[in-house]
């Protein structure tokens, strides 16, 4: 195994709460275009023209809430999650961020530099999606091809419906849901609706039952159809009645249809629906990050108990939970072998 190397790849958050370093990270992320998928002089037109006129310092201000002496939280949660893993496998790990530093760049390097040619790269999404897993796999591509050209990469696939992944979701969340609750929420960020229909390509997906339907095997590329399953699956484990739970979609920018129910307008009206006792976990997301900690567990309350709700409850991601590192150890296992049978 001694030319085999790990990378752990997740989004990436700005280098500091400084307005300008939040800009610098928005501008990257947002013209990318497995994004912003509008042409490229519409997309600086929408990202440089408008949102980074604005969104930066209000950005600023929602990073300061979540920011740890660390770091940010996603970065730090990566790094305890590269160190455990560290631990438990006999090959170098590093880590890679999609956008802002460490770069997936700067982690291929650091595989190199210790004589790594054969890399397990990991995009750390369940679920697949055009804005994550897909750029990420381009971006590892693109520098590949242009800077390491003899070096290997094997990409773990999104990990949605796998045994291993679902137990441990599942387990984590028994251990952490109240005594009460009247509904358990599934909040996945959301993507612009026409980016399903872009990645699937048998573009069967009508966005209404088909995602939640447990036995259709065509959404290899369908992102809602991927959460559904998720929620399916991990309910199933729990043994809870679907009627206590809600599926919504979070984190939508700008002035596009996204994939409903929003998670914004579910948590404002279901209180007067009489669900007075909630619990929400955030499944597309492994690490706790801006996302969870601030939208969802700071606004997220506030529109919940805004909308008559009395009890909030949220769950943390899976973070460095021990039982997590097992399965990220066991997908990387699994792909490390598959080079020898290449
Ligand atoms: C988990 C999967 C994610 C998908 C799918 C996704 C799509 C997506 N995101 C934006 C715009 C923004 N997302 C932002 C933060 C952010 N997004 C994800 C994950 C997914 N995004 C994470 C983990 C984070 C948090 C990063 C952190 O540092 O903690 C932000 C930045 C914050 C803000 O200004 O609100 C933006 C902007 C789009 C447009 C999109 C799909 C097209
Ligand atoms: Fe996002
Ligand atoms: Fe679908």
């Amino acid at each position: 195994m001694n030319n085999k190397g790990i990378l752990l790849v997740n989004l990436g958050s700005p280098r500091s709460t400084s307005v300008n370093d939040v800009k610098e990270y928005l501008d990257e992320f947002l013209m990318d275009e497995r994004v912003i998928d509008y042409r490229w002089i519409f997309r600086a037109l929408l990202v440089q023209g408008i949102i980074l006129k604005t969104r930066p310092a209000k950005s600023a201000e929602a990073y300061k809430t979540v920011w740890t002496d660390e770091g940010s939280p996603l970065i730090v949660i990566t790094e305890k999650i590269q160190k455990k893993l560290q631990k438990l496998v006999d090959v170098p790990v590093e880590i890679g961020m999609r956008y802002a530093e460490p770069s997936i760049e700067t982690g291929i390097q650091k595989l190199v530099d210790q004589g790594i040619t054969e890399i397990v790269l990991f995009p750390l999404y369940p679920q697949y999606a055009m804005s994550t897993t897909e750029t990420v796999i381009e971006k590892a591509e693109e520098v590949r091809k242009k800077k390491f050209p003899s070096v290997k990469i094997n990409y773990i696939q999104p990990f949605y419906n796998r045994e291993i992944y679902i137990n441990c979701l599942a387990e984590s969340i028994k251990e952490k849901l109240p005594e009460n609750f009247d509904a358990l929420q599934f909040s996945y960020h959301g993507v612009p609706e026409r980016h399903i229909y872009k990645t699937d390509p048998t573009k069967t997906c009508n966005l209404n039952d088909c995602c939640s339907r447990e036995d259709n095997p065509s959404h290899q590329f369908c992102y809602r159809h991927q959460c559904y399953n998720t929620t399916q699956r991990v309910i199933e484990k729990l043994n809870l009645p679907k009627e206590k739970t809600i599926v919504s979609f979070q984190s939508r920018l700008g002035k596009d249809k996204w994939i409903e129910p929003y998670t914004d307008e579910t948590l404002e009206t279901i209180g007067k629906k009489g669900i007075k006792n909630l619990a929400i976990v955030c499944p597309a997301f492994v690490s706790d990050c801006l996302e969870t900690l601030e939208e969802i567990s700071v606004e997220g309350k506030e529109q919940f108990m805004h909308g008559g709700g009395e009890n909030f409850h949220y769950i943390p991601c899976l973070n460095d939970e021990d039982r997590w590192i097992d399965v990220v150890k066991t997908l990387c296992e699994e792909k490390l072998n598959d080079f020898y049978l290449i």
